[in-house]
């Protein structure tokens, strides 16, 4: 759990950190069923690594819900010397499936309070939207409801709360 400040609210998130390991596969996927971001993790050092974010984004529209927002990160950024995927692999990637991207270190901070900021934002818009969906339609319903509870009444002066109904 954290608590993190997007546009002036204080949000708190729950972070999970799945496994990568191929065995561990089941687990994982249960963990997309409940989540609303999605961070998808490469090491910019491992060619690999970003290779297999392809099959990363297809298990995520397989078993996330609809409206999961996502961000392609490239992390180990701090290894420049080791570097196998350059930024622009990652921009391009990231470009194709629409998605933000941040290269990030862990061990410098580079990019992390961003990427988490811009992610919980993304989130929050998503269900604002989804919210606001709704509030429309409770307000159609609502203004229905009272169209039809006026049509039983009589009109004029006579649906005044004064006036006697006998
Ligand atoms: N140089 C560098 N090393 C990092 C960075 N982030 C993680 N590491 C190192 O990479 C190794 C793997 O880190 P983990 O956090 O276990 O990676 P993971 O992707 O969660 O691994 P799995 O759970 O097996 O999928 C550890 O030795 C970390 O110290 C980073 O930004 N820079």
């Amino acid at each position: 759990m954290k608590t993190i400040e997007v546009d002036g609210i204080k949000v708190r998130i729950q972070i999970w950190d799945t496994a990568g390991q191929e065995r561990y596969q089941t687990i994982t996927k249960q963990y997309y069923r409940r989540a609303q971001g999605i961070f998808l993790v490469y090491d910019i050092s491992s060619e690999r690594s970003y290779q297999h974010i392809m099959k990363w984004v297809s298990d995520v529209d397989e078993y996330a819900p609809e409206g999961v927002q996502k961000i392609l990160i490239g992390n180990k950024a701090d290894e420049e010397q080791k570097r196998q995927v350059g930024r622009e692999q990652g921009q391009q990637l990231a470009k194709e499936y629409g998605m933000d991207f941040y290269e990030t270190s862990a061990c410098t901070n580079l990019n992390i309070k961003e990427s988490f900021t811009r992610l919980t934002e993304l989130v929050l818009q998503a269900h604002r939207k989804e919210l606001d969906g709704l509030r429309t339609r409770a307000s159609h319903e609502l203004a229905l409801a009272e169209l039809e509870e006026d049509e039983g009444k009589p009109e004029g002066p006579a649906n005044s709360s004064k006036t006697c109904w006998c």
